[in-house]
């Protein structure tokens, strides 16, 4: 249908048809209020140099552009592999539309045999956003600031500058906490910030009767729902908050990025990917060499090179720069400039493990959206596409009721009868025999499908180049359940879990637990530690945490970076992202790595203040 008014589909006069027109014009620069505008690249030549070069423009990179450019004086240059996010981005129900696309670096673990039978390949899908504002621009928008206990841990190892007073002084420094009912409450206003420019709210979910019901039931089960589970430093049930704002993701580039664009000081460059860290005879790090829409430039830095290319990409270059564990760097036939065994290893992430309960529930919304829900998103940014694609609940929890810091979480997911969005979930990520299991049930009953995640693994596993082209996608070995006490609590966890099916709601839609078809599973009973130790092993996914590769740490036989984020041997160079944390964190990983950013970026003023 055409927009002249003549084409029009009824007969009008003319008054009609103007006001359809308008009404599609409308709509049609509606979209374009979707996206912010963003700054494009500076004008940047072979050998300029900066006080500051960042390198990675994701959760923290941006963070540490934002702060570092408050000294009006310094010349803070930000290098970002990818390109400005797009609409999709933007959007909260497409927040899994980005995986597989050229947003994402589609990493890929490797396939071991020993985990991951059931799924394609043998591997596990590890998306990492390759945009600005990083994964910040493709996650769940989940915001959680771990537990006290887990930064004292850091502070007990020795690393005196993350004690955890502090840590909560600069959550509350990046954070603005905008729901006005939780800002009525005295204890959890003061456990937020208000200022900072990470504003922190909560879904308006199209799902509340049916997540009050879930969290009914875990509170049956012993995991009480609490107001705000920050707050409650994470013990208990309850709706999370989220770094989305007026019906739109808040990541670092709607928050920072957005903040900083105009100062003058700032320097951008988007398709730029940072090859190699130059580091002269002294060991200091004097710039970059990189990549920018084909041409090689090097470019200089005064103060300090900080490298926020998160965790799998923050090792890969430091190995790529000559900087590693040294019989691994001369196996690639790159020359150790600094040995540092720790480059690469250490490496942990929250595993999950899909836990299907099926049921009769038949009062579910349409799932997904509507042509009408697309208007009304463009019209005023609420209704379906307003909010994350699966529910805004968690509960975390542990085998010992008592327990104050907690073992496991869990994440929920709905999928209606016959739904599309299942069958394309399990099969992009399983082999057809787990695809039929799911199919067989779905068919006359809704999954609710509860991702169970351990919070603190043993296992570890690491980062290693395939090669020393820097195009080369490093070698993940992520090691799920290497430490077999993994294995063990998960499957004691997924027990706690599966006690759901006796609560009242479930009852009333005669929920039940189904099998997973997958042959070496089969022979054990359902729901006994052998059968979730069979299906953890087999089918083992990622909720996308990876932290560690750089650790931080006193000793540079196995940490990276010391405990004001200075690479260990070397000078000038500094790491800033999820890959520093020492241990990772109770919860999702984006909030702690922007306070990781905040607390960073003033280390590195105090250092350059002289
Ligand atoms: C799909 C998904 C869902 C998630 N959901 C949540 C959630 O709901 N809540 C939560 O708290 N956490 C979540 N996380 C985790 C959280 O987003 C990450 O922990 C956090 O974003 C890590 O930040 P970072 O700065 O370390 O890395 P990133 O944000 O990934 O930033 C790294 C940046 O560096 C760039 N880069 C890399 N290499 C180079 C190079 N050589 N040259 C130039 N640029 C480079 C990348 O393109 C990227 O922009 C999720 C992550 C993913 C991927």
């Amino acid at each position: 249908m055409s927009c002249n008014n003549t084409d029009f589909c009824v007969s009008s006069t003319g008054t009609a048809t103007q006001a359809f027109t308008s009404a599609l014009q409308y709509i049609l620069a509606a979209q374009c209020l979707i996206t912010e505008e963003l700054p494009p690249n500076s004008e940047v030549k072979d050998s300029d140099e900066f006080n500051f070069i960042i390198v990675g423009g994701g959760s923290a990179g941006l963070v540490v552009a934002n702060r570092l450019t408050e000294h009006e004086k310094w010349t803070v240059l930000l290098l970002e592999a990818g390109n400005d996010p797009p609409a999709e981005s933007y959007i909260p129900q497409f927040n899994g539309g980005l995986f597989g696309s050229t947003y994402d670096w589609q990493y890929q673990t490797v396939a071991t045999g020993f985990t991951n039978n059931a799924n394609l390949n043998g591997t596990v899908h590890w998306p990492r956003g390759k945009m600005l504002g990083g994964s910040s621009s493709m996650n769940g928008m989940i915001y959680f600031k771990g537990h006290s206990h887990d930064y004292q841990n850091w502070y007990n190892s020795g690393n005196k500058e993350w004690h955890p007073e502090r840590v909560r002084k600069y959550f509350k420094k990046a954070e603005s906490l905008q729901d006005q009912n939780l800002l009525k409450d005295p204890e959890i206003r003061d456990n937020y910030g208000h200022d900072g420019p990470l504003i922190i709210n909560t879904f308006n979910s199209t799902l509340r009767v049916f997540t009050n019901k879930i969290l009914k039931s875990f509170e049956e089960i012993g995991i009480n729902p609490v107001k705000d589970l920050n707050t409650a430093n994470l013990v208990g049930s309850g709706i999370f908050r989220s770094t989305a704002f007026n019906g739109k993701r808040g990541s670092t580039v709607a928050t920072y990025l957005t903040q900083l664009q105009n100062r003058k000081n700032f320097k951008l460059l988007k398709n730029a990917l940072v090859t190699k860290i130059l580091l002269n005879d002294r060991l200091e790090a004097y710039g970059v060499k990189v990549v920018v829409n084909g041409t090689t430039l090097k470019l200089l830095a005064s103060l300090e090179v900080i490298l926020s290319a998160g965790t799998i990409n923050t090792p890969q270059l430091l190995m790529l720069s000559g900087v590693g564990p040294k019989d691994h760097l001369e196996s690639r036939n790159i020359t150790c400039k600094v040995n540092l065994p720790g480059v690469g290893q250490s490496l942990q992430d929250h595993l999950i493990i899909p836990v299907p309960i099926f049921g009769n529930e038949t009062t579910l919304p349409y799932e997904g959206y509507r042509p009408l829900d697309t208007l009304r998103y463009l019209i005023n940014r609420t209704g379906p596409l307003a909010q994350n694609s699966f529910t805004d609940i968690v509960a975390f929890f542990s085998k010992n009721k008592n327990a104050t810091r907690p073992e496991f979480q869990t994440h929920v997911q709905i999928f209606n009868r016959n739904s599309s969005r299942g069958l394309a979930y399990f099969s992009s990520i399983y082999k057809p025999t787990i695809v039929e299991s799911f199919l067989e049930q779905n068919r006359n009953y809704t999954l609710f499908l509860f991702l169970f995640n351990l919070l603190h693994p043993e296992s570890t596993g690491n980062i290693s180049l395939n090669s020393k082209n820097p195009n080369d996608h490093p070698l993940i070995y992520a090691n799920y359940f290497a430490d077999s006490t993994d294995l063990e609590a998960t499957a004691e966890g997924i027990k706690v879990l599966t006690k759901l099916v006796n609560t009242t709601y479930f009852k009333s839609i005669n929920g039940f637990l189904s099998r997973y078809d997958w042959p070496v599973c089969n022979n054990f009973e359902l729901d006994s530690t052998d059968y979730w130790k069979c299906i953890s092993v087999n089918m083992v996914l990622t909720i996308f945490h990876p932290v560690g590769t750089s650790k931080m740490g006193l000793n540079s036989n196995d940490s990276v970076v010391d405990s004001r984020l200075r690479v260990h041997k070397i000078k000038k160079l500094r790491v800033i992202d999820a890959s520093v944390m020492p241990t990772i964190t109770s919860g999702n990983t984006n909030g702690p790595t922007i306070m990781i950013a905040e607390l960073g970026s003033d280390l590195i003023k105090e250092d350059n203040s002289g």
